[in-house]
């Protein structure tokens, strides 16, 4: 691989050294956008197993990878990525690990907003949208500042199960999922679209059928890849690691790239909760200033799933339940 030009003066901190934040340390290593990769793991032992090995896939990038000796090395972050946690079993839904991961954030979060007040937290641990906002909760920072990977993922999954139906290139296909990273996730099929035509228009140019029954299933491929993933493999990490890169990147080259991420706000008259929606990135954070025209069913789909988002935050807060 040949050498790349030298990164910017960014360091990022992985807290959760397992399967998701190792393969985005990797991805992040290659994407040259960190000058500064450090791991942060309970488990010390693998975490200094994992740099060691990626320190050999340093020497064909340019950023130094290097184990935390604790919370203390998050001082400085430009971002501190949030992978820790359980993940889940085969037919668990990502709201059954709430409590585990709800009481590891506790510990988590205030920790790394005392030694890192200023940087951004992107969190992936699940369910991600509850710990987003628990994030934004235990750590104090402006809700722009602390991000859910969120929908991002699922929407990179429908443009590749649109592009692979339409036979078109993924890129060109600008369709997104919006609400929970989850169950209840909206596929917003009013403003999809292929080469600036709405998937009905696109079809008639194209005198092809718009097909309901395709759609329908294209959506639930969508909702049910991560349960197809860890019924074969047991968990999902290169996608989530390419998603986690592609909302570092417009932090750190701040260029409002707009990104369908989580953060806290108020959704159809609910709230504050943190689901996702298209957001502006750029290095003050997530901003919420992108209109979306949703029809009446979308709408009723993002209140339904902002209400059982905050009912599995209600229920972490309060262990007894
Ligand atoms: N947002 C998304 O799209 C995705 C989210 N995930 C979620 O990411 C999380 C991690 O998944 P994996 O990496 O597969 O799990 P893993 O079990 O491979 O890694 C978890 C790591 O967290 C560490 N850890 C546990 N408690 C810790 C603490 N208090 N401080 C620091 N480190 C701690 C463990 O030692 C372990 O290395 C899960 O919650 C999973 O559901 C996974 C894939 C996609
Ligand atoms: C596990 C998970 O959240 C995902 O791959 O979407």
């Amino acid at each position: 691989m040949p050498l790349q030009s030298e990164p910017p003066n960014v360091k990022i901190v992985i807290v959760g050294a397992g399967s998701v934040g190792v393969t985005t340390a990797y991805a992040l290593l290659l994407s040259n956008l960190a000058s500064e990769i450090v791991l942060l793991d309970i488990d010390t032992t693998r975490a200094e197993g994992e740099v060691i090995d990626l320190s050999h896939a340093a020497h064909f990038a340019h950023a130094k990878v290097r184990v935390a000796r604790g919370y203390e090395d998050c001082a400085g972050a430009t971002i501190v990525i949030i992978t820790a946690g359980v993940n889940q079993k085969p037919g668990q839904t990502r709201l059954d690990l709430v409590k585990t991961n709800y009481r590891l954030f506790e510990s988590v979060v205030p920790q790394v907003a005392r030694h890192a007040p200023d940087t951004i937290l992107l969190v992936a641990t699940n369910p991600v949208d509850v710990l987003t906002q628990a994030a934004q909760d235990l750590s104090g920072f402006p809700t722009e500042r602390v991000i859910g990977s969120g929908t991002a993922m699922d929407t990179t999954r429908f443009r590749h199960e649109l592009g692979r139906h339409y036979r078109v290139n993924p890129r060109n296909v600008h369709a997104v999922i919006i609400g929970e990273h989850g169950d209840s996730q909206i596929p917003v099929w009013s403003l999809a679209s292929i080469a600036g035509m709405r998937l009905r228009d696109y079809c008639r140019q194209a005198g092809v059928e718009y097909d309901e029954a395709a759609m329908d299933a294209v959506a639930q491929r969508t909702r049910g890849a991560a349960y197809e993933i860890i019924k074969r493999k047991g968990k999902t990490n290169y996608g989530v690691a390419s998603v986690l890169v592609g909302i570092v990147e417009p932090i750190v080259k701040n260029n409002d790239a707009i990104v369908t991420v989580s953060r806290v706000g108020i959704y159809e008259g609910v709230g504050p909760v943190a689901l996702s929606m298209p957001c502006k990135l750029n290095n003050s954070g997530a901003h919420m200033d992108v209109p979306l025209m949703l029809d009446d069913v979308e709408r009723e789909g993002l209140r339904k799933s902002a209400e059982s988002i905050l009912e599995a935050l209600n229920s972490a807060r309060n262990p007894e339940s």
